[in-house]
């Protein structure tokens, strides 16, 4: 595999190949995952719970997402570095700005943000100075207690249609990659089919243009509560490189999510 360029995700959509990315917070795990076939790697602020044992992603710092970001960064040399903003610190452009060139420096190719149309001007600075923006809809963990909890999103017809008019929001700002999480299959399908860039759902069904997961889920190891759209590679397989490589053959072949992983 050669280098996956924002460009390359974008042509894989056209193609209908789907996107396989998963969250890695070091050089060893991201290493292996690119050699099992990972187009994309997230730094996740997921690690404010996986790493730190938080029970919300909101204690996560610039500077400890810029370090992780740094080792994972050391690790990879094809896959798509992209490195979440946490809480709080895209409260306005300037903010946005300073911690995204920080993340930048660190080694990302491009920085998730989560939110719609308030972020529309932040975004549009971000990609004139040269910072590729992943959008973030659905189901925002830095918002867990607006939401009264990691529950499901856009299951009322004004939620849903709230969270479609952000998505084309957020593509006309800018943005060149779209997550979206634990939101209808049906309504993924659709914002995936109206937007032009590539949309990756984690718990919003089979029909985006990929995959997002949690490496500690898709490894089985997540302690607590574990989420109902994740599944246990290792199970199956006999080592993590195998297992990471099932995941990404089983989202370019429609396997994985099945129903059973999924929301109607
Ligand atoms: N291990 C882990 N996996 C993740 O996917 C993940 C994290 N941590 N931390 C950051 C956020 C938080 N996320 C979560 C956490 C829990 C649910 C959850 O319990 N969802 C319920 C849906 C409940 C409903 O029906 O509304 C589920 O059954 O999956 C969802 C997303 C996703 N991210
Ligand atoms: C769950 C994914 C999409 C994420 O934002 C994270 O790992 O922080
Ligand atoms: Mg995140």
């Amino acid at each position: 595999m050669s280098k996956v360029t924002t460009a390359r995700l974008l042509a894989m959509k056209l193609d209908q190949q789907k996107i396989a990315m998963i969250t890695a917070y070091d050089a060893t795990f991201a290493n292996v995952f690119e050699q099992a076939g990972a187009h994309a790697i997230l730094i996740g602020d997921s690690l404010g719970m996986v790493l730190q044992g938080e029970d919300s992603t909101l204690k996560v710092t610039v500077e400890e997402m810029a370090y992780h970001t740094r080792c994972v960064a050391k690790g990879c040399t094809k896959a798509l570095i992209v490195a979440d903003l946490p809480f709080m610190s895209y409260s306005n452009t300037d903010q946005a700005c300073t911690n995204a060139a920080t993340l930048m420096r660190a080694g990302a190719h491009m920085v998730k943000l989560e939110g719609g149309d308030w972020l529309v001007e932040t975004i549009t600075q971000l990609t004139r100075q040269g910072v590729p923006v992943c959008g973030h809809l659905g189901l925002t963990p830095q918002s867990v207690h607006v939401f009264g909890g990691f529950k499901l999103q856009g299951r009322e017809r004004a939620q849903a249609e709230k969270i479609k008019q952000d998505a084309k929001a957020l593509q006309a700002a800018g943005i060149q990659l779209l997550v979206l999480e634990c939101v209808p299959s049906p309504l993924a399908k659709e914002i995936s089919e109206l937007l032009s860039i590539p949309v990756i759902g984690i718990g919003a069904g089979p029909n985006t243009d990929g995959q997002v997961l949690v490496m500690q889920d898709a490894l089985g190891l997540t302690t607590g509560y574990v989420p109902k759209f994740t599944k246990n590679f290792l199970a199956e397989h006999p080592s993590v490189k195998a297992a990471i490589s099932a995941y990404v053959t089983d989202v370019a072949e429609g396997r994985f999510p099945g129903p059973e992983h999924s929301f109607n």
